[in-house]
């Protein structure tokens, strides 16, 4: 294949996993990874047509697996999985569990960084569906509007409940963060085990996964020291 051939596959390949976005589906979201590749029909059917989808094909893999689904322990599996993916673990892509963000004039006239840390989370890895057992710290610098501190923790849960890919999912709480808050002025930092990483694969079991992004003041030497000062690192 001739380097220009190798170059339009990589195209075609990445435009097709990145198409389709959670907020709006079109042209301009190619090049923005930063969402979730989604199926265009993937609002049609309602939690209970794909509880009954899943727990169907959950069967069949027990199933292929060579488990005895007469068992007592066993039968109910099928669906008790098929639910917790839809209402619990994976409850992220649908767009009505979004955590409704009020938010207040900062009256208070605060205006340094407030850091809300170790805010520990559950996902799973899209590559594995296994989980990702982290904490989460975010930050903001207000710009004149504030939000209740338990909406932090709501929307690090909201987009955590994805199968994901720990980059993006840094970036999917920064952007909402930015979006909610009205402000550049967001730090996310990330360290989580991948269980994909220490349970299976090469299995280590000590090594963590670290990503963070830095936006507005955050870009600056002594704001972002400070941030991770806050941290202990
Ligand atoms: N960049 C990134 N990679 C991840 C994340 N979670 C898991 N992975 C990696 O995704 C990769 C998938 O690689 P593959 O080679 O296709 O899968 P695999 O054969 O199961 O890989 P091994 O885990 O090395 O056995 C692995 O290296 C995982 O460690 C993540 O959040 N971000
Ligand atoms: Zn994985």
């Amino acid at each position: 294949m001739k380097p220009n051939e190798i170059l339009l596959n990589t195209l075609l390949v990445d435009k097709d996993k990145i198409m389709f976005s959670d907020e709006e589906i079109g042209d301009e979201h190619i090049g923005t990874s930063v969402d979730t590749p989604l199926r265009e029909d993937a609002f049609q059917l309602s939690d209970e047509e794909k509880i009954a989808k899943i727990e169907l094909h959950f069967k069949e893999i027990m199933e292929t697996l060579g488990l005895d689904l007469r068992d007592d322990s066993l039968k109910g599996t099928p669906k008790r999985v098929a639910k917790m993916y839809v209402q619990e673990i994976f409850s992220g892509l649908d767009p009505k569990n979004k955590p409704a963000i009020a938010l207040f004039d900062n009256k208070y006239k605060y205006d340094e960084m407030l850091v809300e840390k170790n805010i520990t989370f559950y996902s799973n890895c899209e590559h594995h569906f296994v989980p990702i057992i982290g904490k989460a710290h975010v930050a903001y610098i207000s710009s004149g509007k504030v939000i209740g501190l338990s909406k932090l923790n709501r929307i690090v849960q909201y987009f955590a409940k994805r199968p994901q890919v720990q980059e993006r999912l840094t970036m999917q709480i920064a952007r909402e963060l930015q979006e909610v808050l009205q402000t550049e002025n967001i730090a996310v930092l990330i360290d989580a085990k991948h269980l994909c990483v220490s349970s299976r694969g090469i299995k280590d079991d000590t090594s963590t996964t670290v990503t963070s992004y830095y936006g507005g003041k955050f870009q600056e030497d002594a704001t972002r020291q400070e941030f991770l000062k806050y941290l202990n690192l």
